[in-house]
């Protein structure tokens, strides 16, 4: 009988489905900005995009040459189409153009309020020419009430406050930390318009969800003229991520990440004179939420075949039954003291490279517990004992892999290789675990400790966050990085299967 299942009960389940994303802003026909961008942000971030037009723009990338806002009626018989019969995840809204429209949307956010509302409080174009009337601003006040998060930029802070422009970083950040405050809402600050080699993002988040209050983005500043159109891309593309059930500081890294890109390769496209849009689909369109289950599922494929091997070890076997010889065990755990500790380093690099804090924060985790697991083997089973401490063949070859990855810097083909560390060994711990329970726990196995280390609840569950986050930057990889990945978490799901035989095949055999 296999004791290899189908899906590992580790694996992530199917997500939410592909978020509806609504868009409420203006449009802009040079596709750059308004409505355009945003169905184009929210596709490439893997959101269902609806629109539902609050303006027309006469503009290009040089500039707006009129405005026309349909009557009031319209739009409200709009926003009732879509709610009438559809589910809306998470509603950007962007350009309103005059108090009336403000106040039309804010009613309908009353009735129908969807779980994320992401507001970019949009006032005046890049080019200078305004996008709300002046006495609008005010009207503002109502419909940042309603919303999740608020995305200024400088000047758009300022006015929303009543004081001057801030000069630099730091005043941006104290003047969104007041405008939080005053409308108990999250702000997310955003320094692109101030000057400097860095450009400066921070998310004030009043949710509760994150950290910490305040978490601040970094980024370096492009050399670019295209910025047409990127506080519209960020907020739709923060919009989805919202929607697709990421936490707020992950959706702002994220998404951030993304534009950074899109800012970065925009000169790819070749559109108008002036200050020219970003390139949103500079990594196509990214596979829904949903399809982050299909990536591990597709590497416990993988990871089954070897974890079938593993299972036919005699080393296994005898350590399943208790009938392994101390020698070999020995050797074993030498083996994984001198492993854990480069794990260490690279689940540190992993960490390093991580885009989120989330992430950052359980991999340094990871690279602590590795150290503590490291200290207690020296301490509670090689002390005493007559153990060679030098690195057998098989687990050099696995930590010089490891070490490859870490070296190259691809945070998602880094992990790919650190994962099944954690897969394989909390698979074959719970199901050794499980067949030492069925044989009635004897306490005269010898093993029963090491068993019942593996089998810990705790690290099942690290485990399943290891997955996840692998499967989730799989999701956002190019064509050729799942392959890397794929690689790479198959050379050490194979090396799995080598560390586990090596006692076996280790020469001379006799005393470890
Ligand atoms: N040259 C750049 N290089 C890197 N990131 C940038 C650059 N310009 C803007 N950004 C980023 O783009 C996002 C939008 O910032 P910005 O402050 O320009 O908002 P905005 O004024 O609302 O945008 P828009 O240009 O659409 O009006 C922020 O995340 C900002 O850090
Ligand atoms: C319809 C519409 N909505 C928003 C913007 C702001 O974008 P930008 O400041 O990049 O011009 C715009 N130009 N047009």
């Amino acid at each position: 009988m296999t004791r290899v299942p189908a899906a590992s009960s580790l694996q992530p389940v199917p997500g939410k489905p592909r978020p509806r994303v609504l868009s409420i802003a203006g449009s802009d026909p040079s596709g750059g900005a308004g409505i355009q961008a945003d169905l184009k942000s929210i596709a490439a971030n893997g959101g269902y995009g609806l629109a539902v037009i609050t303006a027309l723009t006469a503009q290009n990338t040089r500039g707006v040459t009129g405005v026309h806002v349909p009557p009031v009626e319209f739009l409200t018989r709009q926003l009732e189409a879509i709610s009438a019969d559809v589910t809306v995840d998470a509603v950007k809204i962007g350009m309103l153009g005059n108090a009336e429209v403000i106040g039309a949307v804010a009613d309908w956010l009353g009735a129908h309020r969807p779980a994320v509302v992401v507001l970019d409080p949009v006032m005046v174009a890049s080019s200078g020419d305004r996008l709300l009337d002046a006495d609008a601003e005010a009207a503002l006040g109502r419909l940042m009430a309603l919303a999740d998060v608020v995305t200024p930029n400088v000047p758009e802070l300022a006015a929303l406050l009543g004081e001057a422009v801030a000069a630099d970083w730091e005043s941006a950040l104290e003047q969104g930390k007041r405008l939080a405050a005053e409308h108990g809402v999250s702000v997310l600050v955003k320094g692109g318009h101030l000057d400097g080699d860095i450009s400066w993002d921070a998310l004030v988040d009043l949710s509760g969800a994150s950290a910490s209050d305040v978490t601040v983005f970094e980024a370096p500043r492009v050399d670019t003229v295209n910025t047409h159109g990127t506080g519209c891309s960020l907020s739709s593309a923060l919009a989805t991520l919202l929607g697709a059930g990421l936490v707020p500081t992950e959706a702002v890294g994220a998404a951030k990440a993304w534009l950074l890109e899109a800012i970065a390769t925009s000169s790819e496209l070749a559109v108008g004179a002036g200050h020219g849009p970003v390139n949103h689909f500079h990594h196509g369109v990214l596979p829904s939420a949903r399809d982050v289950a299909g990536y591990a599922a597709d590497l416990w494929t993988t990871a089954a075949g070897d974890l079938e091997r593993i299972y036919e070890l005699p080393f296994i076997a005898a350590l399943g039954d208790g009938s392994l010889e101390e020698a070999d065990f020995a050797y074993y755990l030498a083996q994984d003291a001198l492993y854990l500790n480069t794990y260490s380093r690279v689940l540190a690099a992993a960490s390093s490279l991580a885009p989120t804090e989330a992430e950052q924060a359980f991999w340094a985790k990871g690279a602590r517990e590795c150290l503590d697991v490291e200290a207690e083997l020296h301490r509670s089973w090689l002390v005493g004992r007559e153990v060679s401490m030098v690195q057998g063949p098989e687990t050099k070859q696995y930590v010089d892999h490891l070490l490859a990855r870490a070296g190259e810097g691809d945070y998602a083909v880094l992990v790919a290789a650190i994962l099944p560390c954690y897969w394989l060994y909390a698979e074959v711990g719970a199901v050794l675990f499980r067949e030492f329970e069925q044989a009635g726990a004897p306490d005269s196995h010898q093993y029963a400790m090491w068993l019942r280390s593996y089998s810990d609840p705790a690290f099942a569950e690290a485990t399943r966050q290891a997955i996840a986050y692998t499967a989730e930057a799989a999701r956002r990889s190019t064509p050729a990085q799942w392959t890397a990945m794929q690689e790479a978490f198959a050379h050490s799901s194979r090396f799995e299967v080598d560390f586990f035989d090596a006692p076996s095949r280790r020469v001379p055999r006799g005393r470890a």
